[in-house]
């Protein structure tokens, strides 16, 4: 775990003394948008049009954030489109690495050790965390975003006119009511279970655990009501939270402490997630052995042997019931 300040790497783990013993996640920084013309999105600069081709994904199959691009990239079909290197499970002293195993890859485009090589081919000055998911242009040779919530937004639409996928999870009448989801369950669940795990004194851990859940519960009843978060419109809203579901009963309870409940114990969101894992092309996307082994292998603060648990058995091939 580290970060690089004007372009070189340091090992340093998050600071909490600044901050109370709370983990406070830092802003992406590249926040250029791929459109369909090529025109400027909502931040950044222009000139990234969606071809064939063109752009390469960064991802660790163990983060969250990572794990929604892949999403988007298999939903809207932009396998053949958009090429991918996956990073090594374990974080350490050198960050994410390439090392060409258990699934992870080499770096396709460069030979890379580390991914922060690829940060300093974007910008030799770069400071900041070295993060994934990076959407990397391999024209312009930089990084157009490392910011997943936009990168799933322009998978989401700039590409249709190649692909034909016209499924939009995205839907223009319910702009402001995603956002508001999104920002509160980004908020208390997304992120909520980080700032639990990386708290570093009892009371910023107890300040985060109560939202957590009770945005669990609020989450369950919602979903009582409609098969998905608004109703039978599957959208991105689901998938964001998908991402967290899918890692809490075998990551964020134990080695999080978000053992209040599990979410094996809420009949709406276990069925809920059972049906969205399996939503065609899925579940190839979910690799249990790089989210566990990532978390508990990697933040040796929290759990110093390294040891990753065996459990839970999990059933999330049985009949889910919410057709
Ligand atoms: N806001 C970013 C957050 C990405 C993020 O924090 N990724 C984590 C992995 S789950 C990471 O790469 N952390 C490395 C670090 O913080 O040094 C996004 O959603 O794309």
């Amino acid at each position: 775990m580290g970060m690089l300040i004007d372009g070189v790497w340091h090992d340093v783990w998050y600071d909490t003394k600044e901050t109370r013993g709370h983990f406070k996640r830092q802003e992406s920084r590249f926040r250029n948008y791929v459109t369909a013309g090529g025109s400027a999105g909502p931040t950044g600069e222009g000139g990234f049009k969606a071809e064939a081709g063109r752009y390469h994904l960064y991802v660790s199959l163990a983060c969250p954030w990572a794990h929604r691009t892949l999403i988007f990239r298999k939903l809207k079909k932009l396998e053949d489109l958009i090429s991918v290197s996956i990073v090594d499970p374990y974080m350490l002293e050198n960050g994410w690495e390439f090392k060409d195993r258990h699934g992870g890859t080499k770096d396709d485009l460069f030979g890379s050790d580390f991914l922060w090589q690829v940060y300093t081919r974007a910008d030799p000055n770069y400071s900041g965390r070295v993060t994934v998911p990076v959407l990397w242009d391999k024209q312009k040779n930089t990084i157009v975003s490392n910011e997943s919530a936009e990168i799933i937004r322009m998978f989401n639409s700039a590409f249709n006119g190649l692909t034909g996928s016209t499924e939009d999870f995205y839907p223009e009448e319910l702009h402001e009511q995603i956002n508001a989801l999104n920002a509160e369950i980004y908020d208390k669940v997304n992120n909520g279970v980080y700032k639990c795990g990386f708290a570093t004194t009892q009371e910023a851990y107890e300040s985060h655990i109560g939202p957590l859940f009770d945005m669990l519960d609020t989450l369950e009843a919602r979903l009582s009501k409609g098969r998905y978060l608004f109703g039978d419109r599957m959208t991105e809203a689901d998938w964001r939270l998908f991402t967290t579901l899918i890692r809490f009963d075998p990551v964020y309870v134990g080695h999080f402490k978000c053992n209040i409940r599990r979410i094996a114990d809420y009949p709406n969101l276990s069925a809920y997630l059972k049906d969205l894992y399996q939503h065609p092309g899925i579940a190839e996307t979910v690799d249990f052995y790089h989210i566990k082994h990532h978390y508990y292998g990697s933040h040796h603060t929290i759990n110093p042997t390294g040891i990753v648990p065996v459990g839970p058995v999990m059933d999330l091939t049985g009949p889910h019931g919410r057709g």
